[in-house]
């Protein structure tokens, strides 16, 4: 799907007091970025969360302030209902009476001005009565609801009673983000089961409150996950690509976040989804990697933020932004097998087979990197590492393979023909990105699998190698190395850099998973 604007194209605000809810038709023509960001405010936005609480960290207030500030706005909290809930489930819900969260709301208002309020679950219709007369007072210059209804857990955030309620609060709201159950709610109908459905849905809402929809395609079926935003007389859709993973904890109360937080620089909404999306879905890919909790855990919200945390490294931001494949190897049915001493000896063989021929092609790709390399010390560094990827790992490879001389596999061949294609036509620093994760993604995963080198373990020799000082220097080295190439480079050949660096990590999680496929023919166990 393309990102579509059916009827009427969107507008940026046409000033400073322009709001993104405003009509297309009464804002200026002003369609680019450029001119949304000129209409900007350059003061950091203040931006105000009315929610319940997670104390796992993953939905509701705590998820509403850690998007504000990946957004960099300034985040705020006031709290409707204390949540006692994690990653599995909501195990109770305590309500502070209604006059404690009138305070807590004055207390805010009284004393800073709020450029956004995103309101998210209220829990009750007594809630959701105290933040309509608060609203009404004070009417903030934006404001984003998230009508939240049901847990992903399946608990109920939301009294039945509430539900009209809820309704009667749309029309004070900006933007409106149900999920795909709770715009059925909110319009009366079904629950939609497709994307046409869902925008019928939407348009109506749009249209019968007055207000702008977010929908989420989050709940449909399929490949993707889109999100659009529709109007009453026009629909923006954002696509999406959907990430395979269970955690997903807290995506709605984040995207609100986000939208809430770029609509107070001035976005218009058509301009903010993309970009809260484009967040959001690299902090989906990043969910595995966080390990948080054993049930439906939360997204990583720090994902593009991280790099303050160590030292800048353009290697570090690639590794981050795979996030996703990293989990994938390590948590790959061949990996944990492995660890786990439960892979089968033909299979393991034929893995150390290929990976022998792949090594031989990993070996030439290193030597023309030396070949190219603009300075000594890294010219003898690659040179030095296709030699001892001759010696040292064939040795070892020898030592544990089948004899004979085995085909290529698809997948080995796939590996090699792509590090061929960037030595043929790529840059030194192309190259250096493209070989990298062999190092990289081994010796990350070879960590693990050293802790599981038990003297009793099958492999427990083979599983040594990977965890030594020498293979984690010579990564660092790789890694530098790669760091001061996208440092000379400019930003189309680091982006060239970003694809073959990506795909030679998807290359090494798809070899990882090839031997449990393989079709093996029963062989005698090799003589040592
Ligand atoms: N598995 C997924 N992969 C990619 N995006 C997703 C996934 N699940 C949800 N999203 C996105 O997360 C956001 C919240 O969506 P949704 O799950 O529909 O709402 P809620 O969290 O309120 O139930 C939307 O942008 C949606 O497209
Ligand atoms: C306190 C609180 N508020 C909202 C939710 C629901 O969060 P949401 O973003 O809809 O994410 P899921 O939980 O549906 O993934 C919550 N759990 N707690």
């Amino acid at each position: 799907m393309s990102q579509t604007n059916e009827t009427t194209p969107a507008a940026a605000p046409a000033s400073a007091d322009a709001r993104p809810g405003d009509t297309p038709q009464a804002l200026a023509r002003e369609t680019d970025l450029a001119r949304a960001l000129a209409a900007a405010t350059d003061r950091v936005p203040r931006v105000l969360s009315i929610a319940g609480t997670d104390p796992t960290g993953g939905a509701g207030l705590q998820a509403d302030l850690k998007s504000f500030a990946a957004m960099g706005a300034y985040g705020m909290g006031v709290v409707t209902a204390l949540v006692a809930q994690n990653t599995q489930g909501v195990r109770g819900v305590h309500t502070p009476p209604q006059s404690f969260l009138e305070e807590q709301l004055c207390s805010v208002s009284d004393d800073v001005e709020i450029d956004a309020v995103k309101i998210g679950m209220l829990g009750s219709a007594d809630t959701v009565e105290t933040v309509r007369r608060w609203l009404s007072d004070v009417r903030p210059p934006l404001v984003v609801f998230d009508p939240v209804m049901v847990a992903s857990s399946g608990d109920r955030l939301l009294d039945d009673d509430a539900e009209a309620a809820v309704r009667g609060l749309v029309p004070l709201a900006d933007l409106v983000t149900p999920n795909i159950p709770e715009l059925a709610v909110l319009t009366g109908g079904a629950p939609a089961r497709t994307w046409a459905e869902a925008r019928r849905q939407a348009e109506d809402l749009a249209a019968s409150a007055g207000v702008v929809v977010l929908l989420k395609g989050g709940h449909l079926e399929g490949e993707d996950a889109n999100d659009a935003v529709v109007r009453a007389d026009a629909i923006t859709e954002v696509p999406g690509e959907r990430i395979d993973t269970k955690n997903t904890h807290g995506t709605g109360c984040s995207l609100s976040s986000a939208m809430a937080a770029l609509g107070a620089w001035g976005l218009t909404w058509e301009d903010a989804l993309p970009r809260a999306k484009g967040w959001l879905t690299d902090a989906l890919r990043a969910a595995d990697a966080l390990n948080v909790g054993r049930g439906h855990g939360p997204v990583d919200h720090g994902v593009r933020t991280r790099h303050l945390a160590r030292p800048s490294s353009w290697a570090r931001e690639q590794w981050d932004a795979c996030a996703d494949v990293r989990a994938a190897s390590s948590q790959g049915r061949f990996v944990t097998r492995l660890a786990a001493g439960t892979l089968e000896r033909a299979r393991f063989e034929w893995y150390l087979a290929q990976d022998l021929l792949y090594l031989d092609e990993y070996a030439r790709a290193l030597a023309s990197l030396a070949a190219v390399a603009p300075t000594r010390r890294a010219q003898a560094f690659w040179a030095r590492a296709s030699q001892e990827c001759l010696e040292v790992e064939a040795a070892l490879h020898l030592s544990h393979a089948r004899e004979g001389s085995p085909e290529a596999a698809p997948m080995t061949r796939a590996y090699t023909d792509h590090l061929l294609a960037v030595s043929a036509r790529g840059s030194y620093a192309e190259l250096a990105a493209a070989v990298l994760p062999c190092f990289w993604l081994y010796q990350a995963v070879g960590e693990e699998l050293a802790e599981a080198a038990r003297p009793e373990h099958p492999y427990v020799d083979w599983l040594a190698t990977y965890g030594t000082d020498e293979f984690r220097e010579s990564t660092r080295v790789a890694i530098e190395l790669t760091d001061e190439a996208a440092g000379h480079a400019g930003p189309e050949e680091r982006s060239r850099m970003a694809a073959a660096f990506r795909r030679s990590m998807e290359l090494e999680r798809d070899f990882f998973d090839a031997p449990c496929d393989a079709l093996l023919e029963p062989q005698p166990l090799p003589q040592r």
